[in-house]
């Protein structure tokens, strides 16, 4: 079996998951967003961005819960910035951090060209001292309304710890990527183990997995969409 991370669905069909594009999501799908894609798929990390049908989904929980403050852990060209930053209300904020202003810069001026670009507070660095330094305020626990985590998967857990102090009760976490190729039931001899970065992360997947499975403080869905997203609602 060829390894290929490029199928961005665990449908198994490239026909259907084409055909739910186009009768679904690419439609509606924003003008920006789509020049944004078109962009991201000329660079080499592309794999990477957010795939348009889980965008769509992200877009409309976004609106569901009124969602006005949030974050966002790993930017990349900021394909999942920017469908945030349309969602938002006006006067909506995200704290956006990636360790690459780089790839963040790539796909600045498609995010100004939106009128969006405001309610962005883009930081550089690793995610973790940023939401240490969150969590020292009082002010910022339960402040934020979502928070959508696709950043390094061998620190989800780390993350996780942080940032149910930070998302409000009743509001939302995304975590991205929680199939990992559906990797996480694969066998040890799968071709997508032999990729390094694949096989380092696995472990990590599951045991996050597992403990999203038991913790009291939220309810999950886990989605099989795009690579597998975990919603969690806080609950107390
Ligand atoms: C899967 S990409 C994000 C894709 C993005 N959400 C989108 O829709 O295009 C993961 C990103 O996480 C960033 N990253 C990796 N480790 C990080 C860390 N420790 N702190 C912050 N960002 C990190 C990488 O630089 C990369 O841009």
């Amino acid at each position: 079996m060829a390894v290929d991370l490029n199928n961005k669905s665990v449908l198994k069909s490239d026909e259907l998951y084409q055909y739910i594009l186009e009768t679904s999501v690419y439609p509606r799908e924003p003008q920006c967003l789509k020049e944004l894609r078109q962009l991201t798929t000329k660079h080499p990390g592309n794999v990477m961005a957010t795939p348009a049908d889980e965008g769509q989904l992200m877009s409309m929980l976004l609106k569901l819960i009124n969602a006005k403050n949030t974050i966002e852990i790993g930017v990349y060209t900021g394909y999942s910035l920017l469908t945030t930053a349309l969602a938002l209300p006006h006067d909506g904020k995200i704290l956006a951090v990636d360790i690459n202003r780089e790839d963040y810069e790539l796909g600045l001026p498609i995010i100004k060209k939106a009128g969006v670009a405001h309610k962005i507070d883009f930081r550089e660095g690793p995610a973790l001292p940023l939401l240490d330094q969150l969590i020292q305020d009082e002010n910022n626990k339960g402040a934020y309304d979502f928070v959508f985590v696709d950043a390094d998967k061998d620190n989800y857990l780390n993350y996780h710890k942080r940032v149910i102090e930070l998302v409000r009760v009743g509001g939302l976490i995304g975590y991205d990527n929680t199939l990992w190729c559906g990797t996480v039931v694969a066998p040890p001899d799968h071709p997508l183990l032999q990729l390094d970065h694949v096989k380092h992360c696995r472990p990590f997947v599951l045991e996050f997995n597992k403990a999203l499975a038991i913790d009291p403080r939220i309810e999950i869905c886990h989605l099989s969409i795009g690579d597998g997203i975990t919603l969690c609602r806080r609950i107390s």
